[in-house]
């Protein structure tokens, strides 16, 4: 993705974690020059956003600076910073965040945590499947010192899936009703879910989780789910986790 100004003079290097100050990492200069590049940060995260959301479908972005400054997310840009004669341009954008979740495994178990998930991913598509998407995957995945098993994953396109199982072996996705996505391995082994003794799944008491927000791909009212009421209401199975459906969006 192109722009008017330099990007290579604002985002020092290939792979830059924005978040939500987006102020670039490494910056120095004084306040105005400081305000000027927040203002062309956002109009990098807004473009590459609505090219996400083009590509995907979308009727509206999921990924703005606007929402970016609002929530605990990051945002990681990759750029060639030798395209354009040095100017640079932006080829790729992932967005990761944790978010509380009600997750089912394969035996109806569920629990209510917050895992980090893969919010919105997106390369220029003049450079899908050469390799970049894995080059900046696997940067996020480093960084957040996260396997790829433990990753939910919000909505994944076809061409996500395919990524997924190409690099990582994941395969035959759980599909959440809450339109995330988990691999197995996401759980832990069977000894490790006695209570209390997992340290990636949290369980919260029947209070923990009231407030959601209303960002993103399902951010609209929906009307209650017959079948999410019927499975909420039962019983649980193995746990003392809360009743009711609860839907967290961006
Ligand atoms: C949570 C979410 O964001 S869901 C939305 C994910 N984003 C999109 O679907 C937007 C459009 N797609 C893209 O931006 C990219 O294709 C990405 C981000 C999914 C993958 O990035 P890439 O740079 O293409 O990936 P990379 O080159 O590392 O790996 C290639 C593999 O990804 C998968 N893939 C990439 N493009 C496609 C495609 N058009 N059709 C099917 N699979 C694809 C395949 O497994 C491919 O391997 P293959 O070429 O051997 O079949």
């Amino acid at each position: 993705m192109e722009f008017k100004f330099d990007v290579s003079s604002i985002l020092p290097s290939s792979i830059v974690e924005v978040n939500q100050s987006l102020i670039p990492p490494g910056f120095t200069g004084d306040r105005r020059f400081l305000s000027n590049v927040v203002a062309k940060v956002a109009d990098i995260v807004d473009i590459m956003g609505d090219a996400s959301a083009a590509a995907q479908g979308l009727s509206k972005p999921i990924t703005t600076a606007d929402r970016l400054r609002k929530a605990d997310q990051t945002v990681y840009l990759l750029v060639d910073r030798n395209a354009k004669n040095g100017k640079g341009v932006v080829t790729g954008m992932l967005k990761t965040g944790r978010k509380s979740l009600y997750i089912f495994d394969r035996d109806g178990h569920h629990y209510h945590i917050a895992p980090p998930c893969v919010l919105d991913f997106y390369i220029h598509e003049s450079r899908q499947r050469q390799g970049l998407g894995k080059q900046l995957f696997e940067h996020m995945l480093q960084k957040e010192n996260v396997e790829p098993s433990k990753l939910a994953i919000d909505r994944p396109s076809e061409k996500l899936l395919s990524f997924m199982n190409k690099h990582y072996g994941l395969q035959n996705a759980m599909r959440q009703m809450n339109n995330y996505v988990v691999f197995d391995g996401f759980f832990p082994e069977p000894t490790n879910v006695e209570e209390g003794s997992s340290p990636a799944l949290t369980k919260e008491p029947a209070n923990g989780l009231q407030s959601f927000t209303t960002y993103g791909r399902y951010g609209a009212p929906r009307p209650p789910c017959s079948m999410g009421e019927i499975i909420h209401n039962q019983p649980p199975i193995q746990s003392n986790e809360p009743t009711g459906p609860q839907i967290a969006s961006q």
